[in-house]
């Protein structure tokens, strides 16, 4: 199948966000409370965007089940995954609505946010911009199987983040790939090539949101270069 190529091809990349800085800091359970502020603060944003972004997909579609299935993602990324960022704000000690309220979209968010908005204006078939929104759900899950595979996390304070990616992404996934297979079953193989690279594109940016969060990513205006405070 068309997508078991995508996930071989991403399992890499996947297995380097495992090994980054965000991901050993939540195996240990001891993540700096800086990062998860900041990650917390794009990904209150993140989410929001991804919901509208969904809400976009709809008016391309026009089958009652495929319109069904896109408002039940709405619901459950707005209303569903705060319990994940719940576990997050309580790690820090902090009330959720005080630590997202000056949020931003980062440089490395900005750029994944534009990513997925780029294909759901560019192309008619919603199947591209669904190969760059598939990366969220993917890769989480499969973050969360590792480490729940190689550790024990009795007493981390950050469990219930990893267990919620484990347990909920099933359903959803199955759904995504049966999608993008039936377009990519009659798609051209030029249109195979965006859809990849669309997944993997997504992939890379899963990676460097988790890293703008480690390093607290800011735009810099005023400087002289204006750049951005990270690498990678
Ligand atoms: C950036 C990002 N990617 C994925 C997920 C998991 N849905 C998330 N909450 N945020």
């Amino acid at each position: 199948m068309f997508t078991d190529e995508l996930k071989k091809q991403a399992d890499p990349i996947i297995e380097a966000i495992y090994n980054d800085d965000f991901i050993q800091g939540i195996i240990r359970g001891d993540i700096n409370k800086d990062a998860i502020r900041h990650y917390l603060k794009a990904d209150h944003l993140y989410l929001n965007e991804f919901a509208k972004i969904y809400s976009l997909l709809i008016a391309k579609l026009n089958d009652r089940e495929g319109i069904n299935f896109l408002l039940g993602q709405i619901d459950f990324v707005l209303n569903g995954e705060i319990a994940a960022h719940q576990t997050m704000a309580d790690y820090v000690g902090e009330d959720y609505d005080v630590i997202i309220k000056d949020g931003e979209w980062y440089p490395s968010s900005d750029h994944y946010i534009k990513h997925m908005y780029y294909n759901a204006f560019r192309y008619d078939d919603a199947s591209f911009t669904i190969c760059a929104m598939a990366p969220c759900p993917y890769v989480y899950q499969q973050l969360a199987l590792k480490i729940a595979a190689r550790h024990e996390l009795t007493g981390n304070p950050l469990k219930p983040w990893v267990d919620f990616y484990t347990v909920n992404m099933d359903e959803l996934m199955n759904h995504l790939d049966r999608w993008v297979n039936n377009f990519a079953e009659q798609a051209t193989e030029y249109e195979r090539d965006i859809l990849r690279r669309n997944f993997l594109e997504s992939c890379v940016h899963e990676r460097r949101f988790f890293n703008m969060a480690a390093r607290q990513e800011e735009w810099i205006f005023h400087a002289e270069n204006s750049t951005i405070n990270s690498g990678n």
